[in-house]
């Protein structure tokens, strides 16, 4: 009982007997959690219903991961689009740095020559930092490049530890701190991925490594960050789930046992169960005041927690934007059609062709009366995207002029009357549609046709 006291846990104000020692269990043989993850079985999600408090900290932000995680999913990204999509991401993130870190890859001439042209820049946010194989050779570049910051990967489930690394915890541990020492001898803030954390023995492992990383940072008087990394996408948000499934327990035992502050614990997810999201504010709900994501959600497999949901997670969260430019998403979304050639899913939140677009002639006459009816805010206004209705037999006069008027974005004396000519006669031409037999809704393709035909006849441009 010496190393047991009770003790007022400041998150919780809740008297607590705790153990302040938290030793490595150094085990023979792997961990993989088979009550939880028989591979031959789906995952498992279980509970034993102690329940975490919230404790989200004073000030939460998001960090970026679409020149790392993002570009190591997909085909490179040239420097010319690098520099493009992080001007983008400095305006995005506003004055309040709100998009506060992106990591970038300094492998090659070509990563590095984007790293020199975003520094140029000069901007405050986001910060530039860099993901590098873990060597001193490569600490020093990071310092001669004058990056501050960078990422080093320390896995830490024993799948990792085991299968991939082929050590025991023991010496990953001391291999992980050595490196670690290493990169702050250079002077050089390290961020510790903890790779595959959802698998991971939280009590025997990661939580004794954190220990000794925060006393890493007292002694080198320099932050030391822990990334939480959801790599598979195996975390869950439920109350009273149990640990390593459970992101509150995960940021509750770096807080409180390990003694990490929430501005040094940032969460990065992964979306294999449709969960980044969620876990992402959870993660801000529970004390991590970072959430790294990556623009539209690309990242590896089924990608990473889309940015453009944790800026409306961020503003739901907290009232307000703080500064937030969020019609950049719009500006991004374009971008990355038009001259990156990436396709975006028509059904995604906030960016897809369709995400506000109501489709059931029902619904379409509900927009036309009140369009807060089916949309979830002023999409116009945060977005540049006013909501549509799609025409189909019962759409009406109403409905096609304000679809034209939506479409077009024709306001004031642009706007068109459902009494106009060019109302009355794209109505004729629908309503043959649907006289001949037509039982789909008319996509935008077909209606640009029937518009721009129409037009031909009336000789006039919208
Ligand atoms: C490679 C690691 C750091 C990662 O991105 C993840 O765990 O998801």
């Amino acid at each position: 009982m010496e190393n047991r006291k009770v003790f007022l846990n400041e998150h919780t104000n809740l008297l607590e007997l705790e153990e302040h020692m938290y030793p490595l269990v150094d085990v023979d043989t792997p961990n993989v959690f088979r009550n939880l993850f028989r591979y031959d079985e789906i995952p498992k999600i279980a509970f034993n219903d102690r329940i975490v408090p919230h404790h989200m900290p004073d000030e939460i932000w998001i960090t970026d991961t679409t020149f790392r995680d993002g570009q190591q999913s997909r085909a490179p990204y040239t420097s010319e689009q690098i520099v493009t999509i992080y001007d983008y991401l400095h305006r995005l993130g506003g004055p309040n740095g709100k998009i506060r870190q992106s990591e970038f890859f300094l492998y090659s001439k070509k990563d590095r020559d984007a790293v020199y042209r975003c520094l140029e820049k000069g901007y405050e946010f986001p910060e530039v930092t860099s993901w590098i194989r873990a060597s001193r050779k490569d600490f020093k570049l990071v310092k001669e490049i004058g990056l501050k910051e960078t990422g080093i990967l320390v896995s830490c489930s024993d799948y990792h530890i085991f299968y991939k690394l082929k050590m025991t915890r023991r010496q990953a541990m001391e291999h992980y701190l050595s490196v670690v020492r290493e990169c702050m001898e250079t002077g050089v803030r390290p961020r510790c991925h903890l790779e595959d954390i959802t698998r991971s023995d939280i009590y025997g492992f990661v939580i004794p490594f954190c220990v000794e990383l925060m006393k890493l940072m007292e002694e080198y008087k320099m932050p030391v960050k822990i990334r939480v990394c959801d790599t598979m996408g195996y975390g869950v948000n439920y109350p009273g789930a149990v640990i390593p499934r459970s992101i509150p327990g995960i940021i509750y035992g770096l807080m409180v046992h390990a003694g990490v502050p929430s501005e040094l614990i940032e969460f990065h997810g992964h979306n294999d169960f449709y969960k980044a999201v969620n876990n992402s504010s959870t993660a801000w709900l529970y004390g991590a005041s970072g959430v790294n994501c990556s623009l539209f959600g690309i990242g590896e497999r089924t990608g990473n927690t889309p940015l453009e949901a944790m800026v409306f997670e961020y503003a739901q969260l907290r009232g307000t934007l703080d500064g937030m430019d969020t019609t950049v998403i719009t500006e991004l979304a374009e971008y990355y059609e038009k001259e990156i050639g990436y396709k975006i899913p028509p059904r995604t939140p906030f960016v897809g062709k369709n995400f506000n677009v109501t489709r059931a002639g029902i619904h379409a006459d509900g927009m036309l009366k009140n369009e807060e009816i089916y949309n979830i805010f002023d999409t116009d206004k945060f977005l540049n995207r006013p909501a549509l209705v799609s025409i189909s037999n019962t759409s009406g006069a109403a409905g096609i002029a304000y679809w034209i008027n939506a479409y077009y974005k024709l306001s004031g004396d642009r706007e068109v009357d459902k009494n106009s000519e060019l109302v009355k006669r794209v109505k004729a031409v629908v309503d043959k549609e649907y006289e001949d037999g037509r039982v789909t809704v008319l996509t935008d393709e077909e209606l640009i046709a029937k518009i721009d035909s129409v037009c031909k006849e009336l000789h006039m441009t919208l």
